[in-house]
């Protein structure tokens, strides 16, 4: 019998085997309202939990804040929890001029330029996606056909957000192809393989993240509203999908 997951307060016999997790507390309560007998389960810190059915399927539906340091606690204590496969709803900045805002991308590796995972795991231990999620994240965006650009491919982690005096190398990760930036995808992928659960993440594009690319950053906009609604469905009918 699991006790009380100390972090996130839910009683694991609550907890779903599917989760859907994401950065933002409201983002999340957006996401549960989609769902079918929608009920908050627990609230802690950061960490807004709920739970209903997608299509008859048990999902729960949890923040994890932002960047990983927090985000590794939310991903802990849900493997510990029994969760069993994991989509992250994230937003994230373009690194590539045809990956637009409002766009979306589904990360299948994710480039550890964060701390963290490096406190779990060697270097060149892989972040990667579980490929039965990123393929039922791609079928998932063809049949809902929302008329957004969808695209696959590797993205980048990182500790900041703002930069400071150290000039963080964008322009070579942009020549790799790398498609877009966010805070959390490393620490899902590296603590899923860890613990066994399938992972996945598909992300908003809500800016361009690239120093000469920059644009004002405002998360808040009509498209990226859109994007976020979008990948949310997308999300929840391929959590649904994975066995
Ligand atoms: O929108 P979320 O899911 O929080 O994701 C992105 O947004 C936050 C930064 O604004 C970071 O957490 C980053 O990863
Ligand atoms: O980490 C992030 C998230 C959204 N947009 C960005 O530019 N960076």
């Amino acid at each position: 019998m699991i006790e009380m997951l100390p972090n996130l307060k839910i009683d694991p016999e609550q907890l779903p085997k599917r989760a859907i997790v994401c950065g933002d507390p409201k983002r999340a309560a957006r996401i549960a309202e989609l769902l079918e007998e929608s009920t908050l389960i627990a609230e802690n810190r950061e960490y807004h939990s709920y739970k209903g059915k997608w299509n008859g399927t048990e999902v729960a539906v949890v923040s994890h804040g932002v960047g990983s340091p927090g985000a590794a606690v939310c991903f802990e204590e849900l493997a510990k929890g029994g969760v069993k496969t994991i989509i992250r709803v994230g937003t994230a900045g373009s690194y590539q001029k045809e990956v637009e805002p409002g766009s979306l991308v589904i990360s299948s590796a994710a480039v550890r330029q964060d701390g963290l995972t490096s406190q779990l795991v060697p270097p060149g231990f892989p972040a990667v996606a579980n490929r039965r999620v990123v393929d039922a994240l791609v079928t998932a965006a063809e049949k809902q056909n929302t008329g957004l650009h969808v695209a696959e491919g590797i993205t980048l982690t990182l500790d900041v957000f703002y930069s400071g005096v150290v000039d963080f190398p964008h322009k070579l990760y942009q020549k790799a192809g790398v498609l877009a930036v966010e805070m959390e995808n490393t620490a899902l992928f590296v603590i899923s393989s860890l613990r066994g659960m399938k992972a996945g993440s598909i992300l908003a594009i809500d800016g361009y993240a690239d120093a000469d690319l920059l644009e004002t950053y405002d998360p808040h906009t009509d498209f990226t509203r859109k994007a976020i609604e979008a990948e949310a469905r997308i999300a929840l009918d391929a959590i649904v999908a994975v066995e």
